[in-house]
């Protein structure tokens, strides 16, 4: 491949090399959110920021960990996943926000994938159709691990990923609402838990790579508990799924360090 960084050895996009990551890397899609995660990390120090990748490291019980955001949608985070690995990060968890599908999935909620399903079109470019995108199961596990030493209400299972939020929320308004709206019943009567944008793809990016991914949300609402007159109160701060994601993290390093032993 060209090298468009003509030898500086930086990845062209995150603008990060060798050594400046951990080998744990934290994908929020929001850039505005790597900071208030680095604060969860000794030593936090903030790395470099380029167009809507913006990374901090530090540490966690010794371990060198990072945060890097991946921007909105699978293009953009498949190639987050993609040069982190180049820079020799292994393990990603990605923390973000999702809106409730499945009527007990509430507001304030945290919902942690096991899969997702593929209605974006950069995990097509990876692999066909009938791959699964899964989520690594020890990080899945070390996420509800996670979730049940804090004590959190939380749910676990398929999540939906798409690349148009408002093919999402307005899909009647849709030239091809014909197609939205039939599937979006059928995620309803499969149990899908929730809907967002970038699990698919790093999921499949992951399994080219050979790297290990998962992922945890908040629920920010629930546009089926609306419909069906439920109670929706809207929520924005995503601070419970951070910190199940950051406790799941310090779970895999113990992890990873007794089975080198
Ligand atoms: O909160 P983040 O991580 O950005 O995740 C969700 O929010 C964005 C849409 O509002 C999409 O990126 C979706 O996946
Ligand atoms: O409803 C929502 C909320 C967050 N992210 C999404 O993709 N959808």
């Amino acid at each position: 491949m060209t090298d468009y960084m003509q030898g500086t050895g930086m990845q062209y996009h995150v603008h990060l090399k060798k050594g400046d990551v951990g080998r744990y890397v934290i994908l929020p899609g929001d850039p505005g959110r790597c900071e208030r995660i680095a604060r969860h990390f000794d030593d936090g120090r903030f790395v470099v920021s380029n167009r809507e990748y913006t990374t901090y490291s530090g540490y966690l019980d010794g371990e060198m960990v990072s945060v890097t955001s991946t921007g909105i949608g699978g293009p953009s985070a498949s190639i987050a996943i993609e040069e982190l690995t180049r820079c020799g990060a292994d393990t990603f968890i990605r923390v973000g926000t999702c809106g409730g599908i499945a009527l007990p999935v509430e507001s304030g909620d945290v919902v942690i994938a096991t899969g997702a399903i593929r209605m974006e079109g950069t995990s097509r470019e990876y692999a066909p159709i009938e791959f699964p995108a899964v989520s690594d199961f020890s990080v899945a596990q070390s996420l509800k691990k996670a979730a049940e030493k804090l004590g959190l209400r939380h749910h676990m299972g398929i999540v939906q990923c798409k690349d148009a939020f408002y093919g999402q929320h307005e899909p009647e308004a849709m030239p091809v609402s014909y197609e939205l709206l039939p599937k979006w019943e059928a995620w309803k009567k499969l149990g899908v838990l929730a809907s967002e944008m970038e699990s698919a793809a790093l999921f499949v990016a992951a399994s080219k790579l050979g790297v290990r991914c998962g992922s945890d949300f908040f629920v920010v609402g629930n546009q089926e508990r609306e419909k069906a007159g439920l109670e929706n109160i809207i929520r924005h701060d995503t601070e419970t799924a951070v910190l199940v994601t950051v406790e799941a993290l310090r779970i895999l390093i113990a992890h990873d360090r007794s089975m080198r032993k």
